[in-house]
């Protein structure tokens, strides 16, 4: 017998997708964090053994690594938004059909030779039973006669038997195989375009819609080549079955054809009512995954807002409906199986009712009238194919649904090359972002010149993060460029792009299987003594020490406060660090004494380049060479901090509750033991007071023995000898929030062409007044832009108050 089909809907059809992961001592001397990559190359590598620390999904993915809280859908329990993720995606439809043909087209090819076995198989399997009624019919009318030869003919019919058994078990283990093969082949495919996809893209889907398209959709969709070779083999059965009928005696066949028409006509009708409920049904298992996600995701919020059970009830909330189709799938599949129940029996009825008549006639023997009856009942065997067209149904909607993900264009690289000895010049020019239909940048010109830090500052929303994101192309504008040394982003290939720009996030996420593992994880793997050095200028060293195997300590192992985590990122992306590293917001977490000293490190320890750091903190900003201050997805103003400082738009920026001012660590003098008394991070200097050994207590404050480098190559020598206006010379300890707490540090305004002799002071002239007619008259060393008038690039060049017309 041919095996019977995957299988009816309800039980057999899958239940809403549990998600899962789919399937994806430092030495004495101190070494700096340079050539990261000299180790062994971890091309090809998988993404370690262990899934992500912090649960992704979220809406801020474009240029922020994912947060481990999202927020649930709105609405009441009840049913799905419309615009829930999953709808945002085009829903199948016709159009999508060739997609999903030529996705299983692909897993067809793949499985071809596994396919064709089991084809084989099966065809052999469905030949010997419909040998057998003929050999069964016949051995009867021998041994009926008492001829002989009756022996021989009932060894076959044995023979036919075991033969028939066999072929269906390796039927049976084929088909297993292949369907494994099939779905193996789709996930790879549906995970690679994931990951391919980048963050912005990627976000279309909400993750526990695309667990559910990569896991439970792939794995229906994997058993169609399988299925289509069982289903083309079970149709051997009903169409030899008649034409044996034919063969046998051709007026009982007759009868039997008089009812097919009936049985095409329910066929048909199967066909179409359960690929609708099936499309559906699979489709609210999607949301339900999605909801479940979310809530997984947002488990502490949820527990600490005691809502356990709403969220209970809007994850399943769905379920009435995904209960309703996955009736109604029954309801269909039942119909067919119940008129195929009565259509079958009367068929075989009416062919023993003629076959009766033709052998009282003499038309027949009754070993014929045995293989009539066998025969019309292979004819009308309606059961097995319409599980197996059940299965088609089911796996072509998988598929589509599948095929929607790899609908979804992969970012495109190029080939080109940055130019070798490059500081990391980034330059956006005319740069939009589009974000849910609005615009989130506007026309941002800017230029960092190679080897700065530039600060991005602004209020919550005001585009720092897609900004972000746009510098080192985790996301494209949607009109504008960004380029790095000149080149395009675009045309840089990406195995270049990675290498070179490097990202840390306010909340990253760990891979690998140990903390070292994570620290090191990246398109190569740098030596551990790399590793360590990262780990020790992002101040990750002196809890890795703690661990029980130190940067062996498996991840799982190894609790992680949010600034410890947030050091790992650090030191991860230190690790790798290229011409360009981005922190978007990647030290909010960290005690400012702490963030002081990555500060330094990042100067001293850590390759040179550009950086660019979305800040929320004053001090941040104060070491920056140069603040791009971003409102409403504009750039304002671009120019150093302390000389911006001077306005009181500049100064509320900070002074919005989530930015930090109050709280602001950059207040902090240095608290660190063995730190340098008198260094001021050109905060309020007197409103904190360090009770640090051997810190500065703030006495001396504006002293401008800033011994810090702070952030940016160069920013500490300048202020001792050239304070300039507005730099760490101010000394208002009245208390004021509105007054001087940036002013502490001159950061960038030296050179320090010692420190950084790659980078070209010519390049840092500060900032570019020629390049932004809008720039205030007086206040030098600042563009204006908040009039919208930034037309041209704005730069850091020049002008830079207490500097000495370069950083580098
Ligand atoms: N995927 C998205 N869909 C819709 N809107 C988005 C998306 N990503 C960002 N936005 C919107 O873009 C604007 C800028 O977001 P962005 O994350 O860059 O702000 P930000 O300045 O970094 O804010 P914060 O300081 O609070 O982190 C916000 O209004 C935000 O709501």
């Amino acid at each position: 017998m041919v095996a019977p089909g995957p299988g009816a809907p309800g039980p057999g059809a899958p239940g809403p997708v549990a998600p899962g992961p789919v399937a994806p001592g430092p030495g004495a001397a101190r070494p700096a964090v340079t050539e990261p990559c000299a180790g062994k190359p971890a091309a090809g590598r998988p993404p370690a053994g262990k899934p992500p620390v912090r649960e992704p999904a979220g809406r801020k993915q474009a240029g922020r690594e994912p947060s481990g809280e999202v927020p649930p859908a709105q609405g009441p329990p009840g049913a799905i938004p419309p615009g829930e993720k999953p709808s945002a995606v085009p829903g199948p439809g016709p159009h999508e059909t060739p997609r999903a043909r030529t996705l299983l087209a692909g897993a067809a090819r793949f499985t071809l030779g596994r396919t064709l076995l089991t084809a084989l198989a099966t065809t052999a399997s469905a030949a010997a039973t419909l040998a057998l009624p003929a050999v069964l019919g016949h051995t009867l009318d021998l041994l009926l006669a008492g001829a002989g030869g009756a022996r021989g003919w009932a060894l076959l019919c044995a023979a036919l038997l075991t033969a028939e058994v066999l072929l269906d078990a390796l039927a049976a283990y084929t088909t297993g195989v292949t369907n494994a093969h099939g779905t193996a082949w789709l996930r790879r495919r549906g995970t690679a375009r994931l990951l391919a996809l980048g963050p912005h893209r990627a976000a279309r889907f909400t993750p526990g819609d695309l667990v559910t398209r990569l896991t439970g959709n792939a794995a229906e969709a994997g058993t169609v080549p399988a299925t289509a070779a069982t289903a083309a083999a079970s149709l051997v059965l009903p169409v030899g079955g008649l034409v044996a009928l034919v063969l046998v005696d051709a007026p009982t066949a007759l009868a039997f054809l008089a009812g097919v028409p009936v049985l095409v006509l329910l066929l048909r009708a199967f066909v179409r009512s359960s690929s609708d409920s099936v499309t559906r049904y699979q489709r609210i298992q999607g949301h339900i995954a999605a909801r479940l996600m979310e809530t997984l995701a947002g488990a502490r919020t949820v527990a600490a807002a005691g809502t356990a059970r709403f969220e209970h009830a809007r994850v399943l909330a769905p379920l009435a409906e995904l209960s309703a189709q996955g009736r109604r799938m029954w309801q269909v599949y039942g119909r067919a199986v119940t008129q195929g129940g009565i259509l079958v029996p009367l068929l075989t009825t009416a062919v023993l009712a003629v076959g009766g008549l033709r052998l009282t006639a003499g038309h027949l023997t009754v070993g014929e009238l045995l293989a009539a009856s066998r025969y019309a009942a292979l004819a009308a065997g309606v059961g097995a194919v319409v599980g197996q067209l059940n299965a088609l149904v089911r796996g072509r909607a998988a598929a589509r649904r599948t095929a929607e993900l790899l609908a979804v264009p992969p970012v495109p690289y190029g080939r080109e090359r940055l130019p070798r000895g490059g500081h990391g010049r980034l330059e956006l020019r005319g740069v939009t972002v589009v974000r849910g239909g609005a615009p989130v940048l506007r026309g941002v010109d800017l230029t960092v010149p190679g080897g700065a830090t530039a600060a991005v500052v602004g209020r919550s929303g005001s585009g720092k993060s897609v900004l972000a994101a746009v510098a080192g192309r985790l996301a494209d504008p949607d009109s504008g460029r960004v380029l790095l040394d000149g080149v395009p982003l675009e045309r840089v290939a990406r195995d270049e792009l990675r290498r070179e720009v490097g990202y840390a996030f306010e909340r990253p996420v760990l891979f690998g299987d140990t903390v070292g593992a994570a620290i090191g994880f990246g398109a190569c793997e740098p030596p551990r003594p790399a590793i360590a050095a990262a780990a020790r200028a992002a101040g990750a060293e002196s809890f890795v020490r703690l661990l029980p195997a130190g940067y062996d300590t498996a991840l799982a192992d190894a609790p992680l406060s949010g600034g410890e985590l947030q050091r790992l990122g650090l030191a991860r992306a230190f690790a790798h660090a290229g011409r360009l590293l981005v922190l978007d917001d990647a030290t909010s977490s960290l005690d400012s004494v702490t963030e002081l000293e990555v500060g330094r490190a990042l100067t001293r320890e850590v390759r040179a380049g550009t950086r660019l750091l979305v800040a929320h903190r004053v001090s941040s900003a104060a070491r920056a060479d140069l603040v791009v201050w971003l409102e409403d997805g504009r750039v304002r103003a671009v120019g150093p901090h302390d000389v911006l400082w001077d306005r009181p738009e500049y100064r509320a920026v900070f002074a919005d509750p989530g930015s930090g001012l109050g709280s602001d660590p950059g207040s902090v003098t240095d608290s660190g033991p063995g730190s340098e008394p008198g260094f001021a991070t050109g905060c309020d200097l007197g409103s904190v007071t360090d009770s640090g050994p051997g810190s500065a207590s703030g006495s001396d404050l504006g002293s401008g023995k800033d011994s810090g480098p702070g952030f940016g190559p160069g920013s500490a020598s300048g202020s001792v000898k050239d304070p300039g206006p507005g730099s760490a010379t101010d000394s208002e300890t009245d208390g004021d929030p509105g007054a001087d707490p940036g002013r502490g540090v001159n950061p960038g305004s030296g050179a320090d062409p010692g420190s950084h002799p790659g980078v070209d002071p010519g390049s840092h002239p500060g900032v570019d007044p020629g390049s932004h007619p809008g720039g205030v008259p007086g206040a030098p060393g600042v563009v204006d832009s908040g009039s919208g008038s930034c037309s041209g690039s704005c730069s850091c060049s020049g002008s830079r108050p207490g500097g000495s017309g370069g950083t580098a």
